[in-house]
């Protein structure tokens, strides 16, 4: 699999500045990335293009060579995209959300009912299973989202901070969810956690001002950090050091 889009330009009126300008970037084909950068930054935007969801202005989105504006069907079936505002509904609960979504996805009726149990059951929401969504808390709604997410077979996943109105136990269970999944499948996920994450992630992808900054191993990522920064702090440092923050340069 690979994702990328090459040479992007978007904008979200024609009359406004692009926020992505000739703007190339490939997701990483394995492992766990996670993409970091200030509110603005334009990670949402990136994801939404990965995600099929709005088009370039100019340029292309590749999956595995083929240019979605051709092929956005088929391909939404093979990528799991949990978007930043996930929509409620009044009518289904959340096992029928998550099944619809998984339906929709190409699962058969009986497995994408039998995947959404399954899914509910990993982010911790069975006793919930039968509430309607919009009577569901902010935190549980999204990880209904984290569910509809997980409960088929793509061959991406992208995951626009999913972990946004988690309490900490709930992190917790999220990691542990994340680290299975990201070891079958690609996951890029955008986050401001950065230090409940950063030793979690393969790669580390740092942007700002629809550029990037920094694309590369953890390790890497974390070598920036000061020197005297504690351990517990390093990515932190990290992201200050390199978002030129912390005064140093
Ligand atoms: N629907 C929209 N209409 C107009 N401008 C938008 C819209 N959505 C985002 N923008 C602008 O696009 C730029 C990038 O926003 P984006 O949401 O991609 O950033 P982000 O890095 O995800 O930020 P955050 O961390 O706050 O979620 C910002 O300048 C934002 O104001």
């Amino acid at each position: 699999m690979t994702l990328l889009l090459d040479r992007v330009t978007f904008s979200y009126h024609r009359w406004l500045r692009p926020v992505l300008s000739r703007f190339t970037y490939e997701v990483p084909g394995e492992g766990l990335t996670i993409l970091l950068g200030p509110n603005g930054a334009g990670k949402s935007t990136t994801m939404a293009l990965l995600a099929g969801t709005v088009a370039p202005r100019a340029g292309r989105v590749l999956f595995s060579g083929t240019d979605l504006t051709s092929a956005s069907r088929g391909y939404r079936r093979h990528v799991a995209w949990l978007p930043q505002r996930v929509p409620s509904s009044r009518q289904l609960t959340a096992r029928e959300y998550v099944a619809y979504v998984a339906w929709l996805k190409g699962e058969s009726r009986s497995r994408a009912w039998e995947r959404a149990g399954a899914a509910l059951d990993q982010v911790g929401l069975t006793e919930q299973a039968g509430r309607k969504t919009a009577r569901l808390s902010g935190g549980q709604l999204r990880r209904v989202g984290i569910a509809c997410a997980l409960a088929h077979d793509a061959r991406v996943i992208l995951l626009d901070e999913p972990t946004a109105g988690l309490d900490p136990h709930q992190r917790t269970v999220f990691r542990d969810v994340l680290r299975e999944v990201a070891a079958k499948t690609p996951v890029l996920m955008s986050t401001h956690d950065i230090a409940d994450l950063a030793d979690e992630a393969d790669t580390v992808t740092l942007m700002d001002g629809g550029r990037i900054l920094h694309h590369g191993g953890t390790r890497s990522f974390l070598d920036h950090a000061r020197p005297d920064a504690a351990p517990a702090r390093r990515a932190e440092s990290a992201y200050a050091v390199l978002m030129r923050l912390d005064g140093s340069q």
